[in-house]
């Protein structure tokens, strides 16, 4: 029988998260231990950490020398190695398997073992995630000095949606050179939607490949995903992530001749750019400098939707002019989201001959916004959801998926809160494959 202790890394664009497993091969792992930096792109970062399912750290503000991913990671390995209470690591020749969440995987349809070659592929695909893929690398190299006895093993965001049909993924473009140039739609956050086909289908009773979902994956980057039979059938992300719906600092789609209009050198390669990652003005401005960031000056959607929602109206006389700028354009925000939310899910809706079991949320925003839900499922019930405000408007979500909709009749779709957990995907995926071992 074989064990081992694995490790999950997740860089999102505003955080990374690390989960320690018991693993054996071929069964599901048991978590240890999760470690999280949040707020990278809204310091001061902060640090949680759980074991055994207790909170040791809760929200601790970490120093301003966590520059971005890799300095965050550096962190968290260092708080899992020197608690004497996790004793399973002792020291990080412990550590047997490390699964690395890679953004874009290209034309890769199932995890990697990490050598040379499969390193030097995923380098090419830099500049494609360009939020994600280069700090992911920081990382795995970081991991192959640091643990040197473990196997690092990348999996992808984008193997999730490897079975989107031809007709949805082409791009009305020439032929030729997006053959040639591998442009097409390859979706992303795909390891969070595979936790929760499986999860939502367990809840429904179903298998995984008799589900129909709608799945909204909301966080610092927010993606909608169409899945017919438990695969998906359309995402709103493309050949980047930067396409759909709006971000902590990215546009989503907007006219792709916008940013010609925005700045003049905008074909520039920006300053920004490094020896691991190049990047044009065009692409910073809408990646990095776009989104809630520009729109509202926060990256932080809870701050956006409290505002909105704050009293601070024209109405109240203690008010300042400030408050009710602010509201206004937080609430502008707030309705803009919604409204492009709700423009994926009623194609979706279509796209799938209006059968669908069930509207899933997840993600930072989709798991911890209840005034979101509400509002996105208000707009959408002439489709036949609804929501129910006392389980809606609970204060946490306690369990991996909670029904937040009413429950109407066998054929009225349901609404799902699925607690999403990209670093348990990866960890289960990397205990079914032999080569990892
Ligand atoms: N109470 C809340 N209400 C709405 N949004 C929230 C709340 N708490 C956190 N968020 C949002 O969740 C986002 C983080 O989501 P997450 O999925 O963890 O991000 P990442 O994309 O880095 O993986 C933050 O940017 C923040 O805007
Ligand atoms: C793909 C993507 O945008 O991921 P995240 O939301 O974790 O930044
Ligand atoms: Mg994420």
């Amino acid at each position: 029988m074989k064990k081992k202790i694995a490790l999950s890394v997740n860089a999102g664009s505003s955080s990374v998260k690390v989960s320690v497993y018991d693993v054996e091969f071929g069964q599901a792992p048991v978590q240890l231990a999760e470690a999280q930096i949040s707020g990278l792109t809204s310091p001061p970062p902060t640090l949680k950490y759980v074991r055994d399912g207790k909170t040791v750290i809760k929200a601790k503000e970490v120093d301003d020398n966590i520059e971005g991913q890799r300095d965050a990671f550096s962190l968290l390995l260092e708080t899992l190695v020197e608690d004497e209470d996790l004793p399973q690591i002792k020291s990080k020749e412990d550590i047997g398997i490390v699964c690395h969440r890679i953004v874009h995987g290209g034309d890769y349809s199932k995890p990697q073992l990490i050598s040379n070659e499969t390193y030097e592929h995923l380098e090419n695909l830099n500049d494609l995630a360009p939020l994600h893929n280069a700090n992911s690398l920081g990382i795995v190299q970081l991991c192959i000095r640091a643990l040197p006895t473990a196997n690092n093993v990348a999996c992808f965001d984008s193997q999730f949606h490897s079975t989107i049909p031809e007709h949805i993924r082409t791009y009305p473009i020439n032929r030729d050179i997006a053959r040639s140039n591998k442009l097409r739609k390859y979706g992303f956050h795909g390891i969070s939607y595979a936790f929760i086909t499986r999860s939502a289908a367990e809840f429904l009773g179903k298998e995984p490949d008799e589900v129909n979902i709608i799945a909204l994956h909301l966080g610092s980057g927010a993606s909608a995903c169409a899945i017919k039979n438990g695969k998906s059938w359309d995402t709103s992300m493309g050949l980047t992530p930067l396409a759909g719906l709006p971000g902590a600092t990215r546009s989503g789609s907007v006219d792709p001749s916008l940013v010609f209009h925005y700045a003049s050198d905008v074909g520039k390669l920006s300053p920004a750019s490094t020896s691991d990652l190049h990047i044009s003005r065009a692409e910073e401005i809408l990646n990095k400098e776009s989104g809630w960031k520009a729109l509202t000056g926060t990256t932080d959607f809870g701050k956006i939707t409290s505002s909105a929602f704050s009293s601070s109206s024209s109405s109240s006389s203690s008010s300042s002019d400030d408050d009710d700028d602010d509201h206004e354009v937080m609430k502008l925000a707030f309705d803009l989201f919604v409204d492009r939310i709700c423009g994926f899910i009623g194609s979706y809706y279509v796209s799938l001959r209006g059968k669908v079991d069930a509207l899933v949320f997840a993600g930072g925003i989709g798991e911890k916004s209840p005034q979101l839900r509400a509002a996105v499922v208000d707009q959408i019930s002439c489709l036949g959801f609804q929501i129910d405000d006392e389980v809606n408007n609970k204060n946490e979500i306690r369990n991996v998926v909670e029904e937040v909709g009413k429950k109407g009749g066998l054929d009225e779709p349901r609404v799902l809160v699925v607690q999403t957990d990209e670093q348990f995907e990866m960890a289960r995926a990397c205990a079914e494959d032999a080569e990892f071992w």
